[in-house]
């Protein structure tokens, strides 16, 4: 059974001057547990929009969204926050989506005291800096505020807040984006070994080609609110059929190097990416 079953999904916002901006345009998508999707696409064609619509945390005009067998546009706002702990999200802007006035304790331990089932405050403690050790941050966190810390802990924390309540879908909305290089890499690295090693499924959203054909199994192409082409990353992303897959090939940056020996910020996994290079 698919872990995400999406059917002509629909979006439209307002436009500044009021005009109607279709940001996803009868988007269906059909996910396996365990898979690792990348959404690719140019700026604005709507692939955040779709990762935030497939985990509610924007409500479609029309289409259905199953995750788990569970309909998840049916759900009451209490059934809702109840299930939110099995599908998280990881942001692209690690500092704004973290709270400046909580510590690093506070943030990752949010999550489970809004799921009300992580029994007292002892044992979401324990939850939280075990999830933080499994991220690569010591305990000597837990007190400290996000302003104190790097880009790549910061987004550390983000990591270990999506994965504190274990869920088994994670969206991660172009999490490397606003990262060095190197830290980049090494970020990657721990993803690639926390969807191993826990299981997870994720759909991974950016516009950087490169990064995605090394990173998921499966890409799908998003063009002005739709998916034009979609298929194994290899084949894809080797042989695109659509011009504008074409288009957005011919326009990425040629490849990063990607040494398993490059420097990372915490801690470095070692832990290979799957898929494979991309040579534009
Ligand atoms: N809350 C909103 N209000 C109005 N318009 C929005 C809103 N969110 C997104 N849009 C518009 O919807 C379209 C799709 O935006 P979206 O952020 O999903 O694209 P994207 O592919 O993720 O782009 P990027 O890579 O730049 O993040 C854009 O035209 C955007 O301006």
């Amino acid at each position: 059974m698919p872990i995400i079953e999406v059917k002509d999904l629909r979006k439209t916002f307002r436009g500044p001057q009021g005009q109607e901006v279709v940001a996803v345009d009868g988007v269906s998508l059909s996910v396996e547990p365990g898979e690792c999707v990348g959404i690719i696409g140019e700026s604005g064609s709507g692939k955040s929009t779709l990762g935030r619509l497939i985990l509610r945390l924007n409500e479609a005009d029309s289409g259905s969204i199953v995750l788990d067998g569970e309909d998840v546009r049916a759900l009451t706002r209490r059934q809702l926050r109840k299930r939110r702990r099995d599908w998280q999200i990881v942001f692209q802007e690690p500092f704004a989506s973290l709270n400046p006035r909580l510590t690093i304790r506070q943030i990752v331990e949010e999550p489970l005291i809004v799921a009300r089932t992580y029994g007292g405050r002892a044992e979401r403690l324990r939850r939280v800096t075990r999830t933080l050790e499994e991220v690569g941050l010591s305990a000597d966190f837990l007190e400290r505020r996000p302003a104190n810390l790097s880009g790549g802990q910061q987004q550390r924390v983000g990591i270990a807040r999506a994965l504190v309540t274990d869920p088994d879908l994670v969206v991660l909305d172009e999490p490397t984006a606003s990262l060095d290089l190197t830290i980049r890499a090494s970020i990657l690295r721990m993803l690639a070994e926390l969807q191993v090693s826990r299981g997870l499924t994720y759909v991974f959203i950016s516009h950087d080609i490169e990064t995605v054909g090394r990173f998921c199994s499966r890409v799908a192409v998003m063009r002005r609110g739709r998916i034009v082409e979609t298929g194994a990353t290899s084949e894809v992303l080797d042989n695109p059929q659509e011009p504008y897959t074409q288009a957005l090939m011919s326009a990425a940056m040629p490849p990063i190097p990607y040494s398993p020996d490059a420097a990372g910020d915490v801690s470095d996994t070692g832990v290979p990416c799957p898929g494979k290079a991309v040579t534009p």
